[in-house]
């Protein structure tokens, strides 16, 4: 201790701060540790004895213990929040907590400036663990994030107990409780093509089968039909029959095809799967994956069938899967190109495996809708997998006159806050339940027989089979608080909807026309030019091939010339001296070649060139002196053997190839 007093005294610390200082060290270090060593031991202690359940977003009893919590007081009074207007899950219940932010509005429905007021909840932070207390037992509840990237909540439930009976009875509680409030909802899902998995689209209200108005009898076939398969699981299994059935809801468009499959959803308690067969990305494993995670009771909608087949969906890769009368060459060229460009590369053969293969799921309803029933491949639409046709026309006056009285009910059945009302006639069963709160406009009540009456006098205007259903709610829309104006106006009202479809079948023929007339330009001013262009490439090619012929014709008569002058010259009397030095072999061809080159083209070039060539042994060179001269040429590579050739005998001033003159006449 001196030593190291006296070491500090000249840095001017005392030796009692030291000491201090390390006091203080020693004892904020023991401190930690004894707090890290606690919490492990509380962690160690937490793991041996509480139960602990993981539940994941994706997964149905997330949904279930999210609503729960979202209705206890302690889950609501979390002292860390996410402030969020958004839905957290699939399930929209679950945004609301007790002690959300609605406790001070009013009114859930009020609008401001035509908007829906946005709600406002409170939801507890992720990574915050509650305390609820709950049947005896305190359960330590943990929201966590599943991929910290991206996102995907977790539940952790832990409770202290000896089995896990508590953990069940929590779970089958929340799930009764959910089951109870989505009871007025339907929850849509939508095919993700990217994922291959489905995405919660949103729960809509339930849509009453009254407010669907179909021929008598249909709705009623076609609910029991889908009851009686959905409890006829057994009957299926013991004969061997794949438990699935098919609907394909054909006709016109907005006849009513889709709100009957949301109604039968409804009416069935069931969820709507849809997938659209000419979406992005989609190809057969896509689709194979997604019919595979189809839940066993479910609906399966498949929209509009046919416009899969506008995107060559095919049976195999070469057929566009439509019937070959509908198929046009430019069609198939066009939309094969969409196809590859988006990667959708669905086939038929998928989409029929996908739908009944081995990996299909089993005890869903599917049900297909299409406006073009004569496009779908026969293999698509037999009995098996479209066990059931229901054909949609345009509204029949019965119709009329049923979707009269859905929009103006009168005064009995205003009052009936049950489904059901008394009424024989089976249209008017199970009108639409009366709206909770009052509709913002005043709808003139009018007793039973005066609606009668009117709904009767509008049936009598509307004809039968021209106009759909969704026209007729579009009217009786713009009249909902006029009844009586409503059917005075409707004979007008049908001159008017038949002018403007005469005006859009007459634009949409122009329409048609203009587009064929400039398609037929198009294709002419292509075959024009296609034309153009092959005749310039014929023209290029005659050329090379003359070209070719002439340096063929040309190397020849150069062989031919060596070779004749050889001979000549092995056979001919020697030669005088040349009067004139001449140039090179091939001197005389270039030059007469160059000239007719210019002057007469190329077929006079290729003539007069082997012409000169053949002719130049012997040619009437015209020399200076006015003298005709014969022109020799005589090649100084030949080899000529000393005894033929008493010509080559070499003169002093004769050059080695020389163009030498004959002598003279
Ligand atoms: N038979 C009907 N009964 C009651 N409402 C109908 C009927 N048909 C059509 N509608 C109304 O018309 C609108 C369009 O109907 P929906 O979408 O069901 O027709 P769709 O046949 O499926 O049409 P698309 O073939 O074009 O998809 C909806 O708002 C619906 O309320």
């Amino acid at each position: 201790m001196n030593a190291l007093s006296s070491l500090l005294s000249p840095l001017g610390v005392g030796t009692g701060t030291l000491q201090d200082t390390l006091k203080l060290v020693v004892i904020g270090g023991t401190m930690e540790t004894a707090r890290r060593a606690s919490v492990s031991a509380w962690n160690g202690f937490v793991d041996s004895f509480f139960l602990t359940a993981h539940f994941s977003e994706e997964d149905y009893p997330y949904d279930w213990l999210m609503h729960w919590l979202s209705k206890q007081p302690a889950w609501g009074r979390s002292r860390e929040f996410e402030i969020t207007t958004r839905s957290a899950g699939r399930n929209s219940l679950c945004e609301t907590t007790a002690g959300d932010l609605e406790d001070d509005e009013e009114d859930d429905d009020s609008l401001v400036h035509g908007r829906r007021k946005r709600k406002v909840a409170f939801q507890p932070s992720l990574d915050t663990t509650h305390t609820i207390y709950y049947r005896g037992h305190w359960l330590r509840i943990t929201r966590g994030k599943r991929y910290p990237d991206f996102g995907g909540s977790t539940l952790k439930i832990s409770v202290v107990a000896r089995n896990n009976d508590i953990l069940k009875k929590l779970v089958l509680e929340a799930k009764r409780e959910y089951e109870k409030d989505a009871e007025h909802r339907v929850h849509i899902f939508l095919a993700d093509t990217t994922y291959g998995c489905w995405r919660w689209n949103g729960a809509r209200q339930k849509r009453p089968m009254s407010s669907i108005v179909l021929q008598p009898g249909v709705k009623d076939m076609l609910l029991a039909d889908c009851k009686d398969f959905l409890c006829s699981e057994e009957w299926y299994a013991e004969r061997g029959i794949p438990f699935r059935r098919g609907y394909l809801l054909h006709g016109v468009p907005g006849s009513g095809k889709t709100s009957l499959i949301h109604s039968l959803a409804g009416e069935l308690g069931l969820d709507i799967y849809v997938v659209s067969l000419s979406s992005k990305g989609m190809s057969d494993n896509t689709l194979t994956t997604l019919m595979g995670h189809v839940p066993t009771r479910c609906i399966l909608l498949l929209e509009d069938l046919d416009a899969a087949f506008t995107r060559s969906v095919s049976r195999d890769s070469s057929s566009t899967g439509t019937p070959p009368a509908t198929t046009s060459s430019t069609t198939t060229s066009s939309t094969s190109t969409t196809a590859e460009s988006d990667g959708s590369t669905l086939s038929l053969s998928g989409l029929l495996n996908s739908l009944d293969g081995v990996a299909a799921a089993e005890g869903r309803l599917l049900f297909a809708t299409t406006n073009h029933i004569e496009r779908l491949d026969p293999a698509l639409s037999r009995p098996g997998r479209m066990d059931v046709w229901v054909n949609f026309t345009h509204a029949t006056k019965w119709q009329a006159e049923g979707i009269f009285k859905c929009f103006f009910p009168s005064k009995s059945s205003a009052v009936v806050t049950t489904t059901e009302s008394d009424t024989t006639d089976p249209s008017q069963k199970n009108l639409p339940v009366p709206k909770r709160k009052a509709a913002a406009h005043a709808i003139p009540l009018l007793s039973e027989d005066e609606i009668s009456e009117l709904a009767k006098r509008f049936a009598a205007a509307i004809p039968e089979d021209e106009l759909s259903v969704a026209a007729l709610q579009g009217y009786l829309l713009k009249n909902k608080t006029r009844p009586n104006e409503c059917v005075d106006e409707v004979d007008e009202w049908v001159i008017e909807q038949r002018e403007t479809r005469e005006k859009l079948k007459k634009e949409k023929a122009e329409k048609e026309a203009k587009e064929k007339k400039e398609a037929e330009e198009r294709e002419k001013k292509e075959k024009e030019e296609k034309d153009a262009k092959e005749k310039e490439e014929k023209e290029a090619k005659e050329k090379l091939e003359r070209k070719e012929a002439r340096l063929k014709a040309k190397k020849a008569s150069a062989a031919s010339k060596s070779d004749s002058l050889v001979s000549v010259d092995s056979t001919t009397e020697p030669t005088p001296a040349p009067a004139t030095a001449t140039p090179t072999t091939d001197e005389p061809s270039s030059s007469s070649s160059s000239e007719s080159e210019t002057s007469t083209g190329v077929e006079a070039d290729t003539e007069e060139s082997v012409t000169s060539e053949e002719e130049s042994d012997k040619v009437d060179v015209p020399v200076k002196d006015g003298a005709k001269k014969e022109k020799w040429i005589a090649v100084k590579s030949q080899p000529m053997p000393a005894a033929a050739t008493p010509v080559a005998e070499p003169q002093p001033e004769t050059p080695a190839v020389e163009e030498v003159a004959p002598p003279p006449p």
